[in-house]
């Protein structure tokens, strides 16, 4: 298993391009499924994610290469509906390909999906809302077999903006037959950049972005080329990394709009943000102040995906912050490891008591899922000495070899990979 190696106490500086977004391609990745034909998928980031994608649409009888930040997705030859159990339990967006596959093939068999263990993460509101479009849906333990002679639109509430569902009845409602409207609809900007990508294969799809979208079923679809938005969550991270290492990083060819809940709260803790086009500027040099509660909860407010990230800097901040997590039950994880380092948090059911403390001190700590590892990352940074995070797998399912793209920031920081026991070095 890998291990970053973070010697730390270096300020970040100077000027970096965030990478496209996981959680925008990965949908559209699946979506691509909808049509015959040759996709091209720009901006697309190396992750273990794609990687697992890449291979469930080969599996399904897709040819599909990844040069540099290009998928290429030949999907005229692919004919599978069954997902193998071994795929599906990779990664949580494995759930992505139902929608298309019963909206291509009418049929889909797959398994419960996998992925961090951040909470229950249940899937009901997925096969409620395909079961609306007229899917007969099978589950026997966690094998799920969907089924539909003709999709047909339908008006479906949402009881939660769930990010996934919204996507995957987009994705089914495209091909179907007349009008869907989904209300209480997840408003995440990848959700808008999934609508950008089926309108531009020929869907007719409006409203992503606000509660209501309103899907009206097409015949058929086109291949098409397409870039996928830049990832505000990487973004965000380097972001409260430059604060919280007192550093001074511009942040390139972003949307800062859709970062507008953090930079509200890190301009609240005296972290100095100044925005121009798609550029944003992050001067950290003061030690942050306590800020005093932030809520996680769907977009637009603070998104949980940077809440452990946030947290450590409130854990170096002058005062007492509260952060509450309210889309995760399970979202507490780096906190024992900060603690380790130092910090001084108490958890309290679903919300941290963070009292600042003047430093972190580097340790052996452990990434426990993909942004509690980039937690661990950032507070290493900002640690007095040397930490090194165990079970980097998790942070390489989100950020494209992320020790890289923080050495481009002068910091100090490397991958170490063990030689396995046959003594081959691996790549
Ligand atoms: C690939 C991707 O885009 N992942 C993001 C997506 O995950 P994901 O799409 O899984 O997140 P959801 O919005 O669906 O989940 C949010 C909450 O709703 C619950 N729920 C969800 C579906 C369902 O059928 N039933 C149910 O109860 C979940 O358990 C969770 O408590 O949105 C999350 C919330 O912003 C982010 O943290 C993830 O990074
Ligand atoms: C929880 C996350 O992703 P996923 O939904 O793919 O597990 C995340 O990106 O932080």
């Amino acid at each position: 298993m890998d291990k970053l190696v973070i010697e730390g106490g270096q300020p970040l500086s100077g000027t970096i391009v965030i990478q496209g977004a996981k959680n925008a391609a990965l949908p559209i990745l699946a979506a691509s499924m909808l049509v015959s034909g040759t996709v091209t998928i720009g901006h697309v980031p190396k992750l273990l994610d794609i990687d697992v994608m890449l291979d469930i649409l080969r599996e399904l009888g897709c040819r599909a290469e990844h040069n540099g930040q290009t998928v290429v997705l030949n999907t005229v030859s692919a004919f599978h509906t069954h997902i193998p159990e071994a795929l599906m339990k990779q990664m949580r967006s494995s759930i992505f390909l139902m929608g298309p596959l019963l909206g291509r093939f009418g049929e889909v068999h797959i398994y419960q999906p996998g992925g961090c263990a951040i909470g229950e993460r249940k899937i009901d509101l997925h096969l409620e809302g395909l079961r609306a479009l007229g899917a007969h849906i099978e589950e026997q333990g966690n094998r799920i077999s969907c089924r539909a002679e003709k999709l047909r639109g339908a008006d479906i509430h949402l009881s939660f903006p769930s990010v996934g569902a919204t996507e995957n009845i987009m994705m089914a409602a495209v091909l179907a037959e007349g009008r869907t409207m989904i209300s209480n609809a997840a408003r995440e900007p990848e959700i808008q950049d999934l609508q950008r990508f089926l309108n531009a294969m020929g869907a007719r799809i409006i409203g992503a972005g606000t509660d209501t979208i309103t899907v009206e079923g097409v015949e058929s679809l086109k291949p098409c080329h397409y870039d996928v938005i830049p990832d505000r969550i990487v973004a965000g991270t380097v972001m409260v990394a430059a604060a919280a290492t007192r550093g001074k990083v511009n942040l390139e060819q972003v949307n800062p709009a859709h970062l507008t809940s953090l930079i509200h709260v890190l301009r609240r803790s005296g972290v100095q943000i100044s925005v121009d086009g798609d550029i944003i500027k992050v001067d950290g040099a003061a030690r942050p102040k306590a800020v005093e509660r932030i809520v996680t909860s769907p977009y637009p407010a603070f998104p949980t995906d940077l809440q452990s990230q946030v947290m450590v800097l409130l854990a170096l901040s002058d005062g007492v912050s509260i952060m509450k997590e309210t889309i995760f039950e399970g979202r507490f994880k780096h906190v024992d490891e900060l603690s380790r380092m130092g910090a001084d948090i108490r958890v309290d059911y679903n919300a941290a008591f963070i009292r600042g403390v003047p430093r972190l001190y580097g340790a052996t700590v452990e990434a426990t899922d993909l942004r509690a590892g980039a937690a661990l990352v950032i507070a290493g940074l900002a640690a007095q000495g040397r930490t090194i995070v165990e079970q980097v797998h998790h942070i390489d399912r989100g950020y494209d070899r992320i020790e890289d793209m923080l050495s481009r920031l002068g910091a100090r920081i490397i991958r170490y990979t063990p030689v396995p026991d046959n003594g081959v070095v691996p790549n």
